[in-house]
């Protein structure tokens, strides 16, 4: 099917800030090429090291900051010059909440309701996002957790297009963070381009249908999440482990050069860059040792593998 018009497109996107006074007052380039596009009914994931560019990314895609170059294309329109009427077709929660602190949750819900002319029902996101347990409850009195379950609220009542996340699980409880992820898909369902950004690598491999990856201010990699994680090349040093359960005490020579280990009593694991020639040498030495193991299991390249190979481990 062919895909819809995007509800994003940010192309060779430049932007110069500053001036910054330790650089003698020059502007420093922030941003040298991001390339990012988002669809209707997609959640997409903007990933990258803290510094990467993400936030100053999104602060060009939503209209608050001027490009220095390349092009912006927010529901097809110059979010940098758009007025009002594009505003109100985008949801926004940011990280802090951007809250109110000594309003309640459903008043503050109902004023922002009434700025738009097709608002969501407030009772229905209050009980969704369960915000009915702490309704009377002053903003600044809520819990982290609490402040962000109604930020998402506050971005979704004037029924939103576009909805921009950022870290939607910040603080969240396991519970909270499932309650935020069903609404998160269920809005997807109902055709939302979704853009979230997000350091948890795991709440990207489950939410996003297509993942860009940002660094030192470039678009460096995209794709769904498994085409990321597809393990195409073995060459690349990338580490897997695999695990198997079968008697305690016996003795693995090493595999095609990796050795095997017994991590507890009965299961034993290899790690290291896993190809095809590691599960034929291993299968070869089952054989010869009579072993049949009871379980066997490899973990995928994971999101956060993809990450690391791309941002460095080092510390930014
Ligand atoms: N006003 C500014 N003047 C100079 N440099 C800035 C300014 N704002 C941001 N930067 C720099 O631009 C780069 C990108 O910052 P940005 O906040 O967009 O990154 P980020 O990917 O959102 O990072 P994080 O994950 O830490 O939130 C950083 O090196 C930051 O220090």
């Amino acid at each position: 099917m062919p895909k819809s018009e995007p509800c994003l497109d940010i192309q060779g996107l430049v932007k110069d800030l500053g001036p910054v006074e330790a650089l003698d007052n020059k502007m420093v380039r922030v941003l040298a090429g991001v390339h990012l596009r988002a669809y209707p009914g997609e959640v997409t994931a903007l990933l990258g090291p803290n510094g990467a560019g993400k936030t100053t990314t999104l602060a060009c895609a939503q209209g608050l900051l001027k490009p220095t170059g390349g092009t912006v294309r927010l529901l097809g329109q110059e979010p940098f010059q758009a007025g009002a009427q594009l505003r109100s077709r985008v949801g926004v929660m940011l990280q802090e909440g951007g809250l109110p602190q000594a309003v309640r949750p459903v008043p503050l819900l109902r004023h922002v309701a009434g700025m738009y002319s097709h608002p969501r029902n407030v009772d229905d996101l209050v009980e969704r996002l369960g915000i009915n347990t702490f309704a009377n409850t002053p903003i600044r009195r809520l819990s982290g957790g609490q402040k962000q379950r109604v930020a998402m609220a506050a971005a979704l009542v004037g029924n939103p297009e576009v909805l921009f996340l950022d870290e939607p699980s910040a603080g969240l409880d396991p519970q909270s963070r499932s309650v935020v992820f069903e609404l998160i898909q269920e809005l997807r369902r109902e055709g939302l381009g979704i853009i979230l950004t997000t350091h948890l690598m795991d709440d990207a491999q489950r939410l996003a249908d297509y993942v860009f990856i940002i660094d030192a201010g470039r678009t460096v990699l995209h794709g769904t999440v498994p085409e990321l994680t597809a393990a195409t090349d073995t060459s690349a040093g990338v580490d897997r482990l695999l695990t198997f359960d079968a008697a305690p005490g016996l003795d693995f020579p090493p595999v095609a050069g990796l050795e095997v280990s017994e991590s507890v009593p009965g299961r034993y694991s290899l790690s290291g860059p896993l190809g095809p020639v590691h599960l034929q040498a291993l299968a070869a030495a089952w054989a010869e040792k009579s072993v049949m193991p009871s379980a066997i299991h490899m973990a995928p390249r994971s999101l956060e593998d993809v990450f690391l190979d791309i941002s460095g481990k080092e510390l930014r």
